[in-house]
């Protein structure tokens, strides 16, 4: 259709001239022939299924919201069972199901605290009836009083010797659970965290399997107050979910709800702490924090691929010769806004791919009593949670601007996406509470080479993702060799200025902090400083682990081409962005980081004519997009046409209200003129 300037038909010829195998990147971002295979059949058996139809979920009031997100959870349930689908299936058919709901919970952290801090007795008496929904739970950690502070939440679970029971208390208004998704209407059951009291003594936070409300008529058990927290940020959005509120008055559970992995209550009240670090009461976290990663990517990709059909397809300005009007795609300002955020969706699925990794391997080794890599698992998933999520929220809603006023709309999918997501920068952990974390890792092991710095050769060396520390001789003093825009190619030359300025951001930190009249004053007062140098180390990790990625055997004919133009556009994109820390740092001069920039130029370039076969690569459906202006067809303003009509408003041609407050003030003004 040429009718207003909307050309269906770009987008094939766009398609037309990509210059790589669009299925072998299928499989390289999918990770594998047979995960493209099952997400595409996921994706389908949902998009084509009319319960899971989601077009009008931002007209629909909270109740109907509500109500609508209880039918599509009930129904995926339906066909999961019906189909006799496999776990890797049926998540995958919850995620492109994509309405947030108490399942997310049920599965993703309910069940996972289970796993991990139940013992195995507690693990066959739960597990099963989880698994096949007879109840349902959520993971009640967060207070009104207290989020990030785990260690001051207020709830306590009392332990009575005379009934072999704990007593769920809320003893303030601040100690009430707030927050915990699911809980607010539809969990029969929750793991509380709450503060174990025995024999006296306060033995801090602990987690119990507590039930809410009744088997039978889903009403709140004695003692229990339950209820949704409110309305949240966006229509749509994450509304869908109930995060409730939680008191206890004094209800009584038996002593086997605690979750006794790591340490136990005796009959007699005795507290008993196993041989395990006490850290693992936080891995519930830890094990979401890594796939909120992968996630991001999602998110992102989302974005970039509605941005970037939808700059293939939009035209302005141009034609005043009468020749044809300029593809938004086309303009450099659009291809640098844009080019960056589409190679971020890559690296973040790159290291997401390797997080999963770190954290199986982790987890193999706990089970094997071996917690030396426990810190290590909990500063990547911090550092990654924190820096992808940020990276992550703010570039769907600068992908939102690079869809002009079309993207405000609902029907461009942007604002709801938006909305569902930027949770993330906050909830599994504040981001910035998050690289306090990965930056107190980075000051000690900072501290610890400066004064060994003499003898780091024979010393203790840095391992996993800080090995790179252990360099300091070299990366302290380094100057970058690039003379040439090209040389900023190599890959050895992009690590080798990142490493350096997470090092000497890292080493600068620890020493201003050694200045200090304490440790303590000295790391709050360089906190914002040791933030930075935690995004730096972060980005770091994220570079190399793309880099990493391109040594591997990737098939499909200019597959690898491509993602190597990508790689140096993220790497290059950031050293542009952060080029203050890379010239105050002293890793590169002024004039390397202008040739960074001419090299960026010319990658975009390359990019341009491969842009929308790069997002096609994503595999998304229509339905899981989720907006107009990113359909694969290209065919937008007929869809935009049509969505507006949709709208409860175009319901009636004169609106309600009209004859209450339209025509009177109509009829008032007439007189008046008339006067
Ligand atoms: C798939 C599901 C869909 C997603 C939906 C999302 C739904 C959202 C759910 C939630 O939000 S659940 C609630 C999440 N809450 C948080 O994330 C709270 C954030 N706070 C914390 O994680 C921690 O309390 C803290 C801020 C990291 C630490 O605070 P503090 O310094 O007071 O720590 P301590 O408790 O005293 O521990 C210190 C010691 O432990 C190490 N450590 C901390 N966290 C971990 C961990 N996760 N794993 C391993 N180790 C950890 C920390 O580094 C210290 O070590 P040392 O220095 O003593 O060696
Ligand atoms: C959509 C959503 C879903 C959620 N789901 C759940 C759930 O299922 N279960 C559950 O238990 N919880 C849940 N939560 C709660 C969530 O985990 C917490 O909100 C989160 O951990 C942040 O804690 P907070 O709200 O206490 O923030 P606060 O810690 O009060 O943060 C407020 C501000 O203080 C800053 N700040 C705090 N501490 C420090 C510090 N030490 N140094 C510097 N700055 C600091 C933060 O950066 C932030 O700017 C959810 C939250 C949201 C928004």
């Amino acid at each position: 259709m040429a009718d207003g300037g909307g050309e269906p038909d770009q987008l094939a010829g766009e398609r037309a001239t990509a210059q790589f195998d669009v299925d072998g990147m299928k499989v390289a971002w999918a990770g594998s022939r047979h995960a493209v295979e099952v997400a595409d059949r996921m994706a389908r058996l949902v998009a084509s299924d009319p319960v899971f139809r989601k077009d009008t979920r931002t007209m629909l009031s909270r109740k109907e919201l509500f109500k609508d997100t209880l039918k599509k959870a009930a129904h995926a349930w339906k066909r999961i069972v019906e189909l006799r689908l496999t776990e890797e299936e049926a998540n995958l058919l919850r995620l492109y199901v994509d309405q947030p709901g108490y399942v997310d919970l049920h599965w993703g952290m309910f069940v996972p605290a289970i796993k991990g801090q139940g013992t195995e007795e507690q693990q066959k008496k739960w597990l099963p009836m989880a698994y096949k929904f007879q109840i349902i739970g959520c993971y009640a950690q967060t207070e009104l009083g207290h989020g990030s502070n785990v260690q001051g939440l207020e709830t306590t679970a009392t332990f009575d010797p005379s009934a072999d029971e704990f007593v769920m208390h809320s003893p303030t208004l601040t100690s009430s659970k707030w927050w915990p998704g699911g809980l607010g209407k539809a969990s029969t059951h929750a793991v509380v965290y709450a503060r174990l009291i025995t024999e006296g003594k306060d033995y801090g936070i602990h987690g119990f399997i507590v039930q809410l409300r009744s088997l039978d008529d889903h009403s709140p058990l004695p003692g229990v107050t339950l209820g949704d927290i409110g309305g949240k940020f966006g229509s749509g959005a994450y509304n869908s979910m109930d995060n409730g509120v939680l008191r206890f008055d004094h209800v009584r559970i038996p002593r086997d709800q605690m979750l006794m992995r790591l340490s136990q209550v005796t009959r007699e009240g005795k507290y008993v702490h196993s041989d395990v670090p006490k850290q693992l009461l936080y891995g519930t976290m830890v094990y979401v924090r890594q796939t909120i990663v992968a996630d991001a990517s999602k998110a992102l990709s989302r974005a970039v691929c509605i941005a970037v059909r939808y700059s293939a397809i939009r035209k302005q300005f141009g034609s005043q010769d009468g020749g044809p009007e300029t593809q938004v795609l086309n303009y450099k300002t659009q291809q640098s806004r844009l080019f960056p955020l589409l190679a971020s969706a890559y690296a973040y699925r790159f290291v997401g791919q390797w997080l999963k990794w770190l954290y199986t391997d982790v987890t193999q080794k706990l089970e094997a009593k071996d917690y030396s890599t426990l810190p290590e698992a909990h500063a990547c998933t911090a550092g990654l949670k924190s820096v992808t999520t940020s990276a992550t929220a703010d570039a769907i809603e600068e992908c939102r601007k690079l869809c002009g006023g079309h993207g405000y709309l609902n029907s461009s999918g942007l604002p709801e996406l938006f909305a569902v997501y930027v949770p993330a920068c906050t909830y599994e952990g504040d981001n910035v509470v998050l690289l306090l974390q990965v930056s107190v890792v980075l000051h000690l092991v900072a501290r610890f080479l400066m004064k060994t710095v003499a003898q780091v050769a024979t010393g203790k060396q840095p391992v996993g993702t800080i090995a790179y520390m252990g360099n300091i001789q070299h990366l302290m003093q380094c100057k970058s060799a690039v003379n040439t825009a090209e040389d900023w190619l190599n890959p050895a030359a992009i690590k080798e200025v990142f490493e350096a300025r997470a090092l000497r951001m890292a080493v600068n930190c620890a020493q201003n902090i050694s200045k200090a009249p304490s440790q303590e004053e000295g790391f709050s007062e360089l906190s914002p400083d040791l933030l930075e140098a935690a995004v730096a180390h972060v980005q770091l990790i994220i570079v190399t682990k793309f880099i990493e990625k391109l040594q591997e055997d990737i098939p499909g004919p200019g597959v690898k081409e491509q993602l190597q133009k990508l790689c140096s556009i993220y790497a290059l994109h950031l050293l542009h962005k952060h080029l203050g820390d890379f010239l105050s740092t002293g890793c590169i001069t002024a004039r390397q980081g202008a040739l960074a920039n001419e090299l960026l130029g010319k990658l975009y370039a390359q990019v341009r004519p491969n842009a929308v076969a790069l997002v096609d690569a994503f595999d998304y459906t229509d339905h899981y997009l989720g907006s107009v202006l990113g359909r694969y067809d290209g065919d937008v303003y007929p869809a935009l046409y049509e969505e507006a009509w949709k709208d409860p408003l175009n319901e009636t041609v004169v609106p309600d209200g009209y004859q209450e407050h339209l025509r009177p003030l109509l009829k008032q003004q007439l007189k008046l003129s008339r006067l």
